[in-house]
């Protein structure tokens, strides 16, 4: 038996790679420093049900990846949303129909990584700190002082600031990883206990704090006990309160998400907010994933292309690829 195949970070990347080395007959061991699997596809339990706080929802663009999709939801894994989509710009809310499919995890956005997990050997609560390379294998340090491998490859599936660090041993792909700037975002979820006198289901805005709002029960298989919804502000509005306590950043998203609504909105029965320090990278690159395949190192995630669900997918399958050709 070979020494098994690391992956560090079982957000899409990460489990999109192990699905495919698993696939083609390769034993992977992940790790993440999470209670759960999901990275930015994570949904939060709260009072209201569970909340999804970073994507929500995704498109399918890519051939490959469109069929893929049809099988998870083929599974039950993954429905179409179709919102009743509205645009928000110059203080005018308008309605903003189009024919984009959109896609999202039921009945909430982690099911997805959650079923591509599957039965694979998984360390939740382990943050990676080293990725070191012994005289044939590689070991990785986590935060706790403990040792783990050996591997035979490591496959680092983390934003980039983290996998900068964690691919010290290959510099030029270290380089690379930190070279990629990453925007914050701040997310706030309300929950009302008499549901909002609107039709908006999900809303795009310009000229505003906020850049996305969703109703979160009009997603298929979500609880529809509060009428709960996720507001996302701008990056340049998170950059700007990115300190701020959380009870701020909720008064103040409150208070455009009333201004530009357009109905009564009483006081939230629940609020909760979460930043997302590393949301999303400031632009695209064409790179799939990085590899030093002489060394067995490799490196994938959402800023190798698109900085969206559907990039963290491919990356994944890229890192994989490339790892399985020069077996
Ligand atoms: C607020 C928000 C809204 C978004 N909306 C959309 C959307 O509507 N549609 C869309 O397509 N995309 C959206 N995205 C982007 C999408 O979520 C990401 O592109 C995608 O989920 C990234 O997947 P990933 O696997 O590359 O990284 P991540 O999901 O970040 O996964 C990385 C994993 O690595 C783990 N990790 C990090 N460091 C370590 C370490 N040292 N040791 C162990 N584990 C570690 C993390 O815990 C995490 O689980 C959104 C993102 C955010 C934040
Ligand atoms: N907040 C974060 O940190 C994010 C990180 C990463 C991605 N984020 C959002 O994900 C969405 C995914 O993009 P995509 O898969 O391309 O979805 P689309 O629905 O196609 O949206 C792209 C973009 O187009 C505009 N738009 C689309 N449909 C409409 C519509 N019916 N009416 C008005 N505008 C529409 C919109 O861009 P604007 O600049 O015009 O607001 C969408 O953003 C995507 O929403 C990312 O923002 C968040």
């Amino acid at each position: 038996m070979s020494a098994p195949i690391a992956i560090i970070g079982t957000g899409m990347a990460g489990l999109s790679a192990a699905q495919a080395l698993h696939a083609a007959g390769q034993n992977v061991e992940l790790f993440d420093k999470s209670r759960g699997s999901g990275g930015r596809m994570a949904s939060k339990r709260s009072d209201a049900g569970a909340v999804d706080l970073g994507a929500q929802y995704f498109t399918a663009r890519d051939r490959r990846f469109a069929e893929v999709v049809q099988q998870w939801r083929d599974r039950g894994w993954v429905a179409e949303w179709s919102p009743s989509l509205y645009n928000f710009s110059e203080g005018r809310l308008l309605p903003s129909p189009d024919e984009q499919i959109r896609w999202v995890g039921t009945p909430r956005m982690s099911a997805i990584t959650r079923a591509l997990l599957g039965a694979l050997p998984v360390n939740f609560g382990c943050r990676i700190t080293e990725v070191f390379r012994g005289e044939r294998h590689w070991g990785l340090q986590d935060a706790e002082g403990l040792s783990h491998g050996p591997f035979s490859h490591v496959i680092v599936a983390t934003p980039p600031p983290q996998a900068a660090a964690l691919l010290a041993a290959a510099p030029k792909l270290a380089g690379t990883a930190a070279s990629v700037a990453m925007e914050p975002t701040w997310a706030v979820a309300f929950g009302f206990s008499e549901p909002l006198d609107t039709r908006v289901e999900g809303c795009f805005l310009q000229d505003s704090p906020l850049e996305w709002m969703a109703r979160n029960r009009s997603k298929p298989g979500r609880e529809t006990s509060l009428d709960t919804w996720v507001l996302h502000a701008t990056s340049a509005w998170s950059r700007q309160h990115l300190d701020l306590p959380k009870e701020a950043v909720i008064e103040h998203l409150y208070g455009a998400f009333a201004e530009m609504i357009g109905c009564a909105v009483p006081a939230p029965n629940f609020s909760l907010a979460h930043r997302w320090l590393y949301a999303r990278p400031i632009q695209a690159h064409q790179w799939g994933a990085l590899a030093d395949a002489d060394l067995g190192l490799y490196a994938c995630g959402d800023w190798c292309l698109s900085g969206r669900v559907e990039g963290a997918w491919l990356s994944g399958q890229e890192a994989a690829r490339r790892l399985l050709e020069h077996l």
